[in-house]
């Protein structure tokens, strides 16, 4: 079977980007995606080299506040000297990038031989016991644009091996996710920091109704982003182990009643004082500044993670 043009476009995007490489970082073997207002995830990278998406043939450009829109290769790591790539910005739907430009990165990272990706987010938390500021350890995820037709892999096989149907009840490698709780007992961050979840994945770029907020939480959703999925089932695809943290930004808005102007109203007729509540809106300048009150946080979590990430691990994390 003739390879899919994909498979040509990605080999050539690989070899630009090995051109702007150093030796030593031309086979990265964990990738790192940060997500809104987490680009300082790679800022302990050592010997960094960027590389802008302007000069990697295929990639688009970040147009949202808290992405830029570069590579960074490096090492990571105290008891390791772990080469890694992180994005330092990624794309979203909504910004009207195709689903194939949006997972592009992801393939081209697989290409250059990654064999674990630490993708992260800042989602907003369906589950009113996730305060903001937790880390949530994704488990599963609701896709509900996939499910209605928007999925990634739509479309020929990415390679020859790749599986027509890519069984993805087990994404989120339990190995993986295990290091991420050694990591915090090592950085000793406190467990209630931490929470494991369900994300869905809605196209966004509005923020959820309080209806939408409720169906998604009664579908067992704990957390909502604009992004991720589509990153995780091209990881999936390619072979890559794949851990997510979602970081609680905001909670979505959920009110447990409605309020009512027809009681207002009325109460008003009648001479009665009349009690308004504040309406809460969720904000972009929220989601960052929360980003950037946790980011150190994360930034050591990350590093730590790939330090604890053993060979072997790397080479069955879906075990
Ligand atoms: O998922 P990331 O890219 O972290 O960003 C999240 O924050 C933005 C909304 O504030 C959306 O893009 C949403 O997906
Ligand atoms: N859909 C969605 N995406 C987010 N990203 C950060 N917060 C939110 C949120 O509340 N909803």
């Amino acid at each position: 079977m003739a390879p899919a043009p994909i498979f040509e476009t990605i080999a050539s995007t690989v070899e630009a980007i090995r051109s702007q490489l150093p030796d030593g970082l031309k086979n990265p073997r964990v990738g790192i995606v940060c997500g809104s207002g987490l680009s300082g995830l790679a800022a302990s990278m050592k010997e960094v080299v960027e590389v802008a998406y302007d000069n990697v043939p295929g990639f688009a450009k970040s147009t949202v506040p808290g992405h830029r829109s570069s590579l960074a290769f490096g090492f990571m790591g105290d008891n390791q000297r772990v080469p890694v790539v992180a994005m330092l910005g990624r794309f979203h739907p909504y910004e009207g990038h195709s689903l194939s430009t949006v997972v592009y990165p992801i393939r081209v990272l697989a290409a250059l031989g990654i064999k674990d990706i630490i993708i992260t987010n800042a989602a907003g938390a369906l589950n009113p016991e996730i305060k903001v500021g937790t880390v949530v350890v994704v488990r599963d995820h609701l896709a509900l644009p996939g499910l209605a037709g928007m999925n990634p892999l739509l479309g020929p096989t990415f390679s020859s091996t790749t599986p027509r149907f890519l069984p993805v009840s087990d994404a989120y490698s339990p190995a993986l996710r295990r290091l991420v709780f050694l990591a915090a007992n090592e950085l000793s961050i406190p467990w209630s920091d931490f929470a494991e979840g369900t994300y869905a994945w809605v196209s966004g770029p509005t923020y959820e109704t309080p209806a939408e907020g409720r169906f998604l939480r009664a579908a067992g959703a704990d957390m909502v982003g604009m992004s991720t999925v589509p990153e995780v089932l091209a990881a999936r695809e390619a072979g890559v182990g794949v851990l997510v943290l979602s970081l609680a930004t905001n909670m979505v808005v959920i009110p447990e009643k409605y309020r009512s102007i027809k009681e207002e109203v009325e109460a008003e007729l009648l001479g009665k004082k009349v009690e308004l509540p504040v309406e809460e809106v969720v904000s972009h300048e929220e989601v960052l500044l929360i980003g950037r009150q946790k980011g150190e946080m994360m930034k050591s979590l990350v590093e730590k993670i790939i330090d604890l990430i053993p060979a072997s691990v790397r080479d069955e994390s879906q075990k």
